[in-house]
C-alpha cells in the first residue's frame, strides 16, 4: 500500500480488528518524520534525502549529527546519513564524474517525498520512499553529469532496525558509470573504547597513509588517531559488520549488493579543520561505517537497474 503524502497522516486501523495504535507521518516542507507507536522514530531532511535522526523506543538517538550541520540546503549535511552518488570522494580521472563536487551531488540535491509504504497488518514498521532524477536536478550538477538517471531511496524504520535502501536506474540512451555509498555517521559514547568487527582479513586502502597499496589485519579495527579506510570485506557482504561500543555491540550492519565499507574518524585535526563540525572534540562520539560500491566503478547499460541496501540492526 502506498499513500501519497499527508500533513500530518496516520494509517487506518484494519476494520474487523483491534483498533491499533498508529504509526504518525508528519511532512513537512523540508522534512519527513515518521513515529511508530511503540515510540521509534525516523527523520529525514529532503535535502539530500539525508537521515538525520534515528531513535529507538527510549528516544535514544543513534545517528551523529554535528550542532554545526547546515541543514538549510547550503552544504550537505555533517552527520546523519548522507548519500553518496555518483563518485565517491573526487575522481580527477575518470573523465565522466571528474568535474562533479566531492561525493557528488545526491546529498546536495533536493528530493521529492514519494510516500510511505506499510503493510496492512502490522504497525510496526513504515517504509517512505524518496525520488530524485536527473529531471529534477539542478542545471549546475545536470551540466556537470549529463546521463539521465533515476534514483528511489526507501528509508525502513523497524522496532530494532533502519534499512536505507536505493535503487538506480539508467533511464538514457548511453551506459553510465557510478559509485555509491551509505555515508553513515553512528553516535558512540567513546571512540577509543570502539571496535568494528567483520572486517578481519580484508584487503584496504588507507587513505590517511596514502599509500596505494592494499593492507590488511586479523584484528578487529580500533581507533588510535585519524582513520580513513576503504575495506572490501571478504565474506561478502551478507556477512555483519558490528560496532562495539565499551565492549557491548551496538550495531550490526548488513548489506546487500554493496561490497565495499568505508571507516572514518577524523579524530583532533581534520575535525579542527571542518567548519560545519561541532562541537569540536565531537569526534570522540561519532564513527562512520559506511556501505558502498566504491572500490571500483559499477556499469549501467540503458534500461538497467541496480540496487544496494544497508539494514542496521540495534541488537
Ligand atoms: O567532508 P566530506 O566531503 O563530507 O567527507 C567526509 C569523509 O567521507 C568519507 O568517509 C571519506 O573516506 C573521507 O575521506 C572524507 O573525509
Amino acid at each position: 500500500m502506498v499513500d501519497r503524502p499527508n500533513k500530518p497522516s496516520a494509517l487506518a486501523a484494519t476494520p474487523g480488528l483491534q483498533p491499533q495504535a498508529q504509526v504518525t507521518i508528519s511532512h513537512g516542507n523540508s522534512r519527513v518524520t515518521a513515529s511508530l507507536p511503540t515510540g521509534e522514530s525516523v527523520e529525514v531532511l529532503l535535502y539530500g534525502a539525508t537521515v538525520l535522526s534515528w531513535k529507538d523506543a527510549s528516544g535514544d538517538e543513534k545517528l551523529w549529527l554535528s550542532e554545526g550541520a547546515k541543514l538549510d540546503g547550503t552544504k550537505a549535511v555533517r552527520g546523519g546519513i548522507p548519500l553518496v552518488f555518483p563518485v565517491f570522494g573526487t575522481a580527477p580521472d575518470h573523465e565522466a564524474t571528474s568535474k562533479l563536487p566531492q561525493h557528488g551531488f545526491a546529498r546536495n540535491s533536493r528530493w521529492e517525498f514519494l510516500g510511505k509504504s506499510t503493510s496492512e497488518s502490522s504497525s510496526s514498521s513504515v517504509k517512505l520512499d524518496f525520488g530524485l532524477s536527473s529531471e529534477n536536478l539542478d542545471d549546475a550538477a545536470r551540466s556537470l553529469w549529463p546521463y539521465k538517471f533515476g534514483l528511489l531511496y526507501s528509508v525502513t524504520l523497524d522496532r530494532e532496525s533502519l534499512r536505507t535502501a536505493l535503487v538506480i536506474t539508467n533511464e538514457g540512451d548511453v551506459p553510465f558509470e557510478f559509485q555509491t555509498l551509505l555515508h553513515t555517521y553512528f553516535k558512540i559514547k567513546d571512540i577509543s573504547s570502539v571496535q568494528i568487527t567483520g572486517l578481519e582479513d580484508s584487503p584496504y586502502h588507507d587513505k590517511v597513509d596514502g599509500v596505494k597499496g592494499k593492507n590488511q589485519s586479523s584484528d578487529p579495527v580500533a581507533f588510535s588517531g585519524e582513520t580513513d579506510r576503504v575495506y572490501t570485506p571478504v565474506k561478502g557482504p551478507s556477512h555483519p559488520v558490528i560496532i562495539s561500543d565499551g565492549g557491548e555491540a551496538k550495531f550490526r550492519i548488513v548489506r546487500d549488493n554493496l561490497d565495499d565499507v568505508v571507516v572514518w574518524n577524523p579524530w583532533v585535526d581534520k575535525s579542527a579543520g571542518m567548519g560545519d563540525f561541532e562541537p569540536k572534540d565531537g569526534w570522540k562520539n561519532m564513527v562512520c561505517a559506511e556501505a558502498g560500491a566504491v572500490s571500483s566503478w559499477q556499469k549501467l547499460e540503458k534500461g538497467d537497474a541496480f540496487e544496494g541496501a544497508q539494514t542496521i540492526y540495534l541488537k
